[in-house]
């Protein structure tokens, strides 16, 4: 299946079993535009233990501990594919996620935002500085008069001791409009765990709701005392199937 959240896409794997060797690979030809399905990273559906597992890739192969429109878009496929809901619950490498159905909405918890101090990323010709949040994976958050002036082309160049793992980028002007640069994804139209990251720039580390606008749309965060709630679209928008073995075979070297 495909689906998207605000515009950040994902190739939707039904594995129950987990008997897909879901390489790197193979990750790369499924979210290839051209040459696969096309999407910012891999939704894999896996039964471990009688519950769902939300095993996220992001398009260029590599794992992620939380993708927050991923849980949003596998929310979408549980209550589709399996009839779960309106409220149901799976889980992530980075803890167990709560989900609620209401219409087109679906809204998901993740961590609560951990603020971890200052830190800074080149991007194109501009150094931006930012604060450091951790939502299960790496951000930096950095705050700039104007969105759209940012060169988000090339992967920001950010220091290696700060975000060992790397990390995922965000700019947010005061109006609440922010955009990003995923690791491992390049730029999207949305990434809900990076909205979750800036709401709690936007909202001082402290509790409260935040709309956020990203180029694919508008998600709406609720930072709680233990726990953040990311709200927003979320659809599938087509299904069938597809030959890995032709798929891989076409690829040009
Ligand atoms: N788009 C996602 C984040 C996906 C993971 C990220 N690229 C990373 O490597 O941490 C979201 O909606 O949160």
């Amino acid at each position: 299946m495909k689906g998207h959240g605000t515009g950040n896409d994902f190739v939707v794997l039904p594995d129950p079993d987990g008997a897909l060797d879901l390489t790197p690979d193979l990750v790369r030809a499924l979210c290839d535009r051209r040459f696969g399905i096309g999407g910012d990273g891999v939704l894999r559906a896996v039964r471990r233990d009688d519950r769902w597992f939300m095993d996220y890739r992001n398009s260029d192969g590599s794992i992620a501990e939380m993708c927050g429109n991923g849980a949003r878009v596998f929310a979408r496929y549980l209550a589709a594919a399996e009839g779960l809901g309106p409220k149901l619950s799976f889980d992530t490498r980075a803890g167990v996620s709560e989900a609620v159905v209401e219409g087109e909405t679906i809204a998901v918890t993740m961590r609560r935002p951990v603020l971890r101090g200052r830190g800074s990323a080149r991007l194109g010709h501009l150094t931006l500085t930012g604060e450091a949040v951790d939502v299960g994976n790496p951000h930096l958050v950095c705050r700039v008069p104007d969105v759209s002036l940012v060169d988000l082309s090339v992967a920001p160049v950010f220091d290696p001791e700060l975000f060992p793992h790397g990390v995922n980028v965000e700019v947010v002007s005061d109006d609440g409009r922010m955009r990003v640069y995923e690791r491992g994804s390049g730029e999207t139209l949305s990434c809900g765990t990076g909205a979750c990251a800036v709401a709690a720039v936007l909202l001082e580390g402290g509790l409260g709701t935040q709309a956020i606008d990203v180029p694919g749309g508008r998600v709406t965060v609720t930072v709680e005392s233990e726990r953040c709630w990311l709200a927003g679209p979320a659809v599938l928008v087509a299904s069938g199937d597809v030959s890995i073995d032709e798929m891989l075979a076409a690829r040009p070297l």
